[in-house]
Formats: structure tokens, sequence, C-alpha cells
């Protein structure tokens, strides 16, 4: 695998999919392209309890896709059955074409082996509402260790994409901190960081600011903007709908493990056309 390299792949004629950058464009984005993500008829229950209920979702390679709906609808629960956290009870999640933890052999779904599927998941980082740092390891530590510990890259490549992007979040001079040391916002910031280390073609965040005290979320929400553009694929589940409005290409409804209704933030946010989007929005807006 490269060196991190900030620069932005012009996209493929082909690709007709793929939304137009935005105004808020970075000066250097990834190279990575974002994959499609893709799911049919996914459902998934907790005991009795179901959570998802028939999934259908089509996310283009580049696509920055909100995810929005009442607490319980099952947001969080999507977004981990994409990066195969939870595995699914019917239906199927594939990213770019390639399900993450079995392959299909004729009309036979067979698993994979752990070190396969540990590798397709690299294709899909998730940024959890609680950071999740190893609080014994230092800010670059914490980005080093999945890519060496995966094999993907040497220590010193791995230092060395762990600066640059410790630079990117703007974290330059906390190189060497813990977790401890640093604010919510800051350590958030890291995660971020981290997941980007492994260049993912999909980057999942669940609720990436819910854990901040206010004054802390905007520096997290202008990072994500950047990611924004980088090329990835960004699938985000939040509660910021001003945000949502301003960074996506597509803001999805979730209700009831149903997708209700999606559509660009203008269609969704001023002019849903399913009454329980409207009966939410007018909450949270
Ligand atoms: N591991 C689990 N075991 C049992 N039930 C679970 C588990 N994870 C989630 N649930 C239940 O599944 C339902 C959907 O949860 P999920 O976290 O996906 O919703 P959400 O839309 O992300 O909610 P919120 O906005 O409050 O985070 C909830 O009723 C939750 O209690």
């Amino acid at each position: 695998m490269s060196t991190i390299t900030l620069n932005k792949s012009t996209p493929a004629a082909s690709d007709a999919a793929t939304p137009a950058a935005k105004p808020h464009q970075a000066a250097e984005p990834l190279a990575k392209r974002g994959a499609a993500v893709s799911l049919r008829g996914v459902s998934k229950s907790y005991g009795a309890t179901p959570v998802l209920r028939g999934i259908h979702l089509d996310v283009a390679p580049g696509e920055v896709v909100t995810l929005i709906g009442p607490s319980g609808s099952g947001k969080s629960t999507l977004l981990r059955t994409i990066n195969h956290l939870e595995t699914v009870d019917a239906g199927s999640v594939t990213v770019g074409g390639e399900h993450l933890g079995y392959t299909r052999r004729g009309d036979k779904l067979v698993e994979l082996p752990e070190r396969e599927v540990l590798r397709r998941r690299t294709r899909v980082g998730l940024v959890f509402q609680h950071f999740n740092l190893f609080p014994h390891l230092t800010a670059l530590q914490n980005i080093t260790m999945a890519p060496t510990a995966l094999g993907l890259l040497s220590k010193d490549q791995a230092a060395t994409r762990a600066t640059a992007l410790l630079e990117r979040v703007g974290l330059a001079e906390h190189t060497h901190h813990f977790p401890r040391q640093l604010s919510g916002g800051q350590q958030q910031r890291v995660a971020i960081a981290r997941a980007l280390a492994l260049e993912p073609e999909v980057l999942l965040f669940d609720e990436p600011t819910s854990a901040l005290d206010p004054e802390l979320v905007g520096e997290v929400l202008d990072v994500i903007r950047q990611v924004a553009n980088l090329g990835t694929t960004l699938i985000i589940v939040t509660h910021e709908i001003g945000f949502a409005r301003e960074v996506s290409d597509r803001i999805i409804f979730l209700d009831q493990g149903h997708v209700v209704e999606t559509g660009t933030p203008d269609q969704l946010l001023n002019h849903p056309e399913h009454e329980r989007t409207r009966d939410f929005i007018s909450r949270v807006l």
C-alpha cells in the first residue's frame, strides 16, 4: 500500500454516479477512490426485536450520505452491518461489490478465513461516538497500531503516515500525548486520523460529536468537512441536522428499521414527502 497521498484522483468519466465536488473542496484530499456500498434486503433482530427490516440502499462511490432518524430507529446497527461488526440475519451487504465476511461459490455462501475478513474490513473505517482510543498509547501509536499489526505498513511508513495525518487534523503538537492529555474534540480527531490511516474506501461516522461538549463540536465537524472531500464514500449518523444539510449529497430518513425516504438535503428537509419524515423534521429543526 502506498504512503498516504493527499491528492484527489481525477474522477473516471464512466463513474457518472460520483457526485460533483462540493464548494468546501479541500486542497489536498486522499488519492483513494470511494467504493460503492450496497444493501439488499438487510434484516437484523436482537432476540425477538427486529431492528432492521429489509433495508435496500445504494451509496455511490464518493457519495456523502447522512442517516437521520429517531432514537432506536436502527441507524447505528445499520452502520455496524456495513463494516461487518454485525452479521445480518437476512439480505446482503457489499462494499465495492465484495462481501466483507464471506464469499459466494455458486449459490452457496462460504465464510472467509479471519485474515481475509480483516483485510476486507480495512476497506471500511468506523469512527465511534466514544473515540475508543487506547488509553496507554500516544496519539501517534493509536494511529500506527492497526496498519502495522495488519502488516500493511512498516513501522516507519506507519509513523510517517500518522505524522502527516495528525498534522492534517491539526494535532501536530500532540503527537506524543496520551488520550487523557487531550480534550474530547482532540481525541475524536485522533480517532478520525486513525480511521484514515488504513485508507478506507468507505468511512462510517456514528454520531461523532454526540459525546462532546458543545464548544468542541465545531472542530470535529471541520475535520469531517475536510474528509467529505477526499473522494471516500461517507455514511454519517448525526443529530446535527444543519451539518447534514451542508455536507451531504443525500440524506436518508430511517424509522423503525425502514428507509422511509431519501433525497437531497433540500428535498428531504424542506419538502419531505412522508408524514413520518415531516413529523421527525419538525421536531429536530
Ligand atoms: N447489541 C444489542 N443488543 C440488543 N439490542 C440492541 C443492541 N444494539 C442495539 N440494540 C437495540 O436496537 C435498537 C436500535 O438501536 P440502534 O443503536 O441501531 O438505534 P439508533 O437509531 O442508532 O439510536 P440512537 O439514535 O439512540 O443511537 C434499539 O432498540 C437498541 O436498544
